[in-house]
């Protein structure tokens, strides 16, 4: 039996960078987490430990920043795309990059530079790249869009074994926190626009679909965004079921016509799922 060296990668995580940008006195701003991972002629190092084939972590890191002050960021997955062609274009020894990138939204206060961060939702993208010219995708998405229906909700036909305590409802509360991830057909989508109509197209299938199960809002939610952004092909989403009890007010001699919940935190059922159009190419490099 041997032993070999399998799929690797290495980068930065998490390099946080903020780019104030001044136009005149009104300043922009854009707050991001990036994360860069390269993959390529990596067996040597791991091997014998020589590192003539590695652009250091170190490196990956600054020319987040070097680049954030020189191109400055444009829409998220641009910027994600000019970083991972820049590695895989001017290292002969790196064949693949993968960037991935989180948004923090800041809110204008008043004034030209005073800013309040948005809520907890946060815009995503996963660039792949093998270079300028080769193989490519990007995925982009967000995660924790937390959203509620306080009724138009209802479960029931479940299965029933001698463990199951649960009542069927007719009315209950349905919450969630949605991550969503949706993969472009190609590179060159108007992603700050697409963005916008996906995110929207989610919402909305969220408050306007009236809810079996969660899984049936979930697959509704990714039809629509299919359905109403063809530039689209895939999306996959992953949805906690934010449980809400009713409160037994009975002791208190009140009755609870579906007004006081007791909102749990855990444990909470965890409802995942891909939804795609059929004619979508494989893809398996633009989600490892
Ligand atoms: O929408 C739901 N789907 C389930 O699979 C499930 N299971 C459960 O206990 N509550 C719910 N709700």
């Amino acid at each position: 039996m041997a032993i070999v060296l399998g799929p690797n990668r290495y980068g930065k995580a998490e390099v946080r960078v903020v780019r104030v940008t001044r136009d005149g006195g009104t300043h922009r701003i854009r707050d991001l987490n990036v994360g860069v991972f390269l993959s390529g002629d990596m067996d040597e190092v791991h091997l014998t430990g020589d590192n003539a084939a590695v652009l250091t972590t170190d490196t990956q890191k600054n020319t987040v920043f070097a680049f954030a002050k020189k191109y400055g960021i444009g829409e998220l997955e641009e910027f994600g795309l000019l970083l991972a062609r820049h590695f895989v274009d001017s290292q002969p020894t790196i064949h693949h990059a993968r960037v991935q990138l989180e948004e923090y939204a800041w809110d204008r206060i008043t004034g030209p530079h005073s800013f309040v961060k948005g809520g907890t939702e946060v815009r995503t993208a996963v660039v792949h790249s093998d270079g300028s010219g080769g193989a490519e995708s990007v995925v982009s998405g967000l995660k924790d869009l937390t959203v509620l229906n306080s009724t138009g909700s209802e479960f029931h036909g479940f299965v029933e074994d001698e463990f199951t305590t649960l009542e069927p409802t007719n009315d209950r509360i349905l919450a969630t926190a949605v991550t969503a991830q949706w993969r472009h057909r190609g590179t060159d989508s108007k992603w700050d626009e697409s963005y916008a109509a996906a995110r929207n197209a989610l919402l909305d299938a969220f408050a306007t679909t009236h809810s079996l199960s969660l899984q049936q809002t979930l697959y509704a939610m990714g039809r629509r965004a299919l359905e109403e952004r063809p530039e689209l092909c895939e999306v996959r989403m992953s949805m906690p079921n934010k449980h809400h009890f009713l409160v037994d007010l009975e002791p208190f001699g009140m009755d609870n016509d579906n007004e006081v919940y007791f909102a749990a935190d855990r444990p909470y059922g965890l409802i995942e799922g891909t939804v795609l159009t059929d004619d979508a190419p494989d893809a398996p490099s633009a989600w490892n």
